[in-house]
């Protein structure tokens, strides 16, 4: 065996060539309607930043769930430092079901809303066997073992500056610099890496220190350099341009705005946020294949005259 550090490109064109022309297209995780330009896939790491309580636990969560249902053989490994299991499964049970959140919560569920969550119970539990969430000291190797003992391919990690790296580190850069390290060695692996990240405030358009979505950049990302470089994918959730909601709007319209897509065009996705029910849906409804042929034949006319 060769010790050499570097590849032949002679030794791997050939696998290569055949792959282009006769491979199978990359594996993509179904996350939903509407949602299909967001890389969630194996080998893959995705970095998801937004100002405290925007959503973004609740957006992971989500594809999290979604992914796993669509998916049979899709196992995951959740490290969540903030908030216990049966909290997460209880907002999925209220975005699944439609039973609000207080409601769940607060344990106070009329017979007709215990109607409404069979279904959800039914399809939590029917993933329950591929998914674990990591227990405490939140460190990089323990996540590890987790997700080694069941073999998990989708890891979240909710959220990436309050996970401890492997080693000893000087200060926060260095830290998540090392965090960054593992995660792609997981990503070498196989794993899809979905990292949580807080971010810093920066100066909105108006030059008032915000949390606002034209003032935040890859940048804003917390001890950021490491963390940009090494994920595939950059998403911030930001308030959209044209809201005016208030802080105590059950539904809140939201920007994902993807900052960086190594392997493609960044592409920026309006969402409505439904807080009461810890649900996200694209804002603009998803056109069935049938209107969108519609649209385009159409569009094509006015072109023509
Ligand atoms: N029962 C509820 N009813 C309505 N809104 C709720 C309820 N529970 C939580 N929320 C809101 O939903 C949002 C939850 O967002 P989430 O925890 O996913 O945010 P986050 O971006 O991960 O935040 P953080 O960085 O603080 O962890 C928050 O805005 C919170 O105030």
């Amino acid at each position: 065996m060769s010790n050499a550090n570097y590849i032949r490109c002679d030794r791997l064109f050939d696998d290569w060539q055949d792959d282009v022309l006769h491979g199978e297209p990359p594996r993509r995780y179904d996350i939903g309607e509407g949602l299909d330009h967001i890389r969630l896939g194996p080998g893959s790491v995705s970095l998801l930043g937004g100002a405290p309580g925007m959503g973004k636990t609740a957006f992971a969560m989500q594809c999290v769930v979604s992914a796993m249902a669509a998916d049979a053989s899709l196992r995951c490994c959740v490290a969540n430092v903030e908030m216990p299991p049966e909290r997460l499964l209880e907002r999925q049970l209220s975005r699944l079901s439609g039973v609000s959140l207080d409601d769940i919560q607060d344990r106070r569920l009329v017979d007709k809303q215990r109607d409404k969550l069979d279904d959800a119970f039914d399809l939590i539990d029917d993933i329950a066997e591929r998914l674990v969430f990591v227990k405490a000291p939140f460190t990089l190797e323990n996540v590890a073992a987790a997700a080694d003992d069941i073999d998990a391919e989708l890891i979240v990690l909710d959220y990436v500056q309050r996970i401890r790296p492997v080693g000893k580190h000087d200060d926060k850069r260095g830290s998540v610099d090392a965090t960054m390290d593992s995660i792609r060695r997981f990503s070498a692996a196989g794993c899809c890496v979905i990292a949580l990240s807080a971010v810093g405030r920066s100066k909105d358009a108006k030059g008032r220190t915000s949390y606002a979505g034209d003032g935040l950049s890859l940048a804003s990302f917390r001890e950021s350099s490491e963390l940009e470089y090494g994920a595939d994918d950059a998403y911030l959730l930001v308030p959209s341009a044209e809201s005016d909601a208030d802080d105590d709007d059950a539904v809140i319209d939201v920007t994902l705005k993807q900052l960086k897509s190594r392997y493609g065009k960044p592409t920026d996705c309006e969402l409505s946020f439904d807080r009461s029910r810890q649900s996200f849906e694209p804002a603009e409804p998803v056109m069935s294949d049938a209107s969108r042929h519609l649209r385009d034949t159409l569009a094509d006319l006015w072109g023509d005259t």
